[in-house]
């Protein structure tokens, strides 16, 4: 019995679900204790690194999430907004701390969390890593200095896979930049340009979003002026930084206050 604390992966079978897998079991700080998929998936009953194709782990593939949870000090949730909102009832119930990297989910639903957030510490980011959350202040600053002859314009480019538009990234950054400018994402977001738009509005922060092959994640913030532009950049080549972030996130949360926080306290940004 190992003293570390013990994590569950729920979507273990999912692109983020297996690299976290892989992450947890590299590490020396924390033990892998489940691994969650829905009822019926064909990993289920199976152990886990042998459903990933390599060898056995000792893990095997439940679709019971609060059996796993009761065993565990975290779980790490990269799956899909109802299911999301599922497990943040169940790890509350178990006392779980509860990583939320899953993007898409509405304000409806993610005002959802806050009864869990009473009774566990849950940590929710649309980007997981240093370099994007430094990125989203540094965009706070910008648009701050900068006014609103710069047009702001966010550009993410995703695999053929995501089904989330914008990603929760563009998103994070597009209300970074409202926030300096100081005004509210809702009322100048412009995203999904298509056929007679007419002219650009003075003040939008506009979305385009790319999907294509393997990408894993790169997002651009371009202020655009008449005279120059402003473009901040950053570019994920491999999916193991957003794991990373995420069990940083899942210690860091460890004897924390029940609550809500985001990727910024746990990189004291
Ligand atoms: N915050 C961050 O840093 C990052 C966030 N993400 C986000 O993480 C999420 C997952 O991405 P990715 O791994 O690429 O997606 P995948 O589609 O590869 O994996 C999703 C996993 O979640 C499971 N799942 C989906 N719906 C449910 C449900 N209703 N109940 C139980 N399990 C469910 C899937 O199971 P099944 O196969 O049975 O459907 C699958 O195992 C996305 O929202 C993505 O945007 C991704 C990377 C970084
Ligand atoms: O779905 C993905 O892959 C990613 N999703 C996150 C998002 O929506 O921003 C983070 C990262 O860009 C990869």
């Amino acid at each position: 019995m190992s003293n570390l604390p013990g994590i569950v992966i729920t979507g273990a079978s999912g692109r983020m679900g297996q690299m976290l897998i892989k992450t947890v079991m590299a590490s020396d700080k924390c033990t892998l204790v489940g691994a969650v998929e829905r009822e019926g998936h064909d990993w289920v009953g199976r152990d886990v690194g042998e459903a990933m194709g390599g060898a056995a782990l000792g893990v095997l593939v439940t679709d019971d999430a609060l059996e796993a949870f009761s065993h565990a000090q975290a779980v790490i949730d990269f799956t899909a907004p109802e299911a999301t909102l599922a497990f943040s009832a169940l790890a509350a119930q178990a006392h779980c701390v509860h990583v939320i990297g899953t993007t898409g989910m509405s304000d409806t639903q993610i005002a959802k969390l806050e009864p869990a957030g009473r009774h566990t510490t849950i940590i929710r980011a649309g980007n997981m890593s240093l370099g994007v959350n430094l990125l989203t202040k540094l965009t706070k600053m910008v648009a701050q200095a900068l006014d609103d002859e710069y047009d702001i314009e966010v550009v993410e480019a995703h695999h053929n896979r995501k089904v989330d538009a914008p990603s929760g990234t563009a998103l994070m950054l597009g209300e970074a930049a409202a926030e300096g400018r100081g005004v509210k994402l809702d009322d100048v977001r412009e995203s999904g340009r298509d056929g007679i738009t007419g002219a650009r509005k003075q003040g939008d922060i506009g979305f385009s979003a790319i999907r294509g092959g393997d990408i894993v994640g790169e997002h651009d913030v371009m202020f655009i002026s008449g005279e120059d532009r402003v473009i901040l950049r950053h570019v994920a080549t491999d999916r193991s930084l957003f794991a990373k972030g995420a069990v940083k996130a899942a210690l860091w949360g460890q004897g924390k206050k029940p609550g809500e926080y985001d990727m910024m306290d746990v990189l004291g940004l």
